[in-house]
């Protein structure tokens, strides 16, 4: 199934615009995982069952898992998810951006040795940077634009030109040229609603990817309110930390289901 049919069943089917980021962090572990060698492995399949009902997809990082040398521990996880929870979206963020030859061995990495139905991109290198990518064209890419963090202001905001900043460049960029085949979305972080609603008037229905809200404290009213589509959806709104360490006890598989609930919970009251 593409990346886009998987996302709208997902919407419709858990009735959820939640995301769940895995950004696995070994000395956050509960201790029952601590000095396990799959540690990864079970700490993210157990966000995953515990969370699933509750979601429009996942989110594995992969410099959390790089920086472990747990590579294998995400292809396994991403097999578990395939098998387990096939209807349910997968999506690496990954970030990269590069010169095209060395794009296309990053595409291959997203979707054929994790085989994502969807990658992050960073596009501040330009259209072959990203061409790669859009060659699958079943798959989801999902294009950095206005991000979450303080620091994203120094480029992102910069006037191209008549007052354009930088960001609404690239949405145009993205929304008139390069999504030929449907398969693009925008990460806006949930840190700026003002800007979440500048984007969603430009590029009409597109689906968003927001992180910010939960541990970098992004509201949830203001993100569904700037965010949403004609249609009432439109966004995958991610949130990492504050449900992979809702607990750090025994109860921690219970605690991560019920943070999930919960901000699934909060973002469709604001719907
Ligand atoms: O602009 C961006 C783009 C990506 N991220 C990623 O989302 C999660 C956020 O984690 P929280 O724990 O919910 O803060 C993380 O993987 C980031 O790399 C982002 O935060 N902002």
């Amino acid at each position: 199934m593409k990346f886009t049919e998987k996302l709208e069943h997902a919407w419709t089917h858990a009735d959820s615009m939640l995301m769940v980021g895995l950004d696995p962090d070994p000395q956050r572990f509960p201790a029952e995982l601590k000095g396990k060698p799959d540690a990864i492995y079970e700490f993210c399949k157990g966000v995953i069952d515990a969370t699933a009902p509750y979601v429009c997809g996942i989110k594995p990082q992969i410099a959390y898992f790089a920086a472990q040398r747990a590579e294998d521990q995400l292809e396994a996880l991403c097999d578990y998810l395939r098998t387990a929870y096939p209807h349910l979206p997968l999506v690496l963020d990954a970030k990269r951006g590069d010169i095209g030859s060395t794009a296309e061995q990053y595409a291959a990495e997203a979707f054929e040795r994790y085989r994502a139905d969807a990658v992050t991109v960073n596009p501040y290198m330009g259209f072959d940077s990203v061409e790669p990518y859009l060659a699958w064209e079943e798959k989801g890419v999902i294009i950095l634009c206005r991000t979450s963090n303080k620091g994203g202001s120094d480029l992102q905001f910069l006037d191209v030109g008549n007052g354009e900043p930088l960001y609404l460049h690239v949405a145009s960029l993205v929304a008139n040229r390069w999504n030929k085949n449907g398969q693009c979305a925008l990460v806006v972080g949930a840190t700026f609603p003002n800007e979440i609603a500048k984007v969603r008037e430009r590029v009409g229905d597109m689906p968003l990817l927001i992180p910010g809200i939960g541990a970098q404290g992004g509201d949830i009213g203001g993100t569904v309110a700037a965010g949403k589509n004609s249609a009432g959806l439109g966004m995958m709104i991610n949130s990492s930390r504050a449900i992979l360490y809702a607990s750090n006890g025994d109860d921690w598989r219970e605690a991560a289901a019920k943070a999930a609930l919960d901000t699934r919970n909060a973002i469709n009251a604001a719907k």
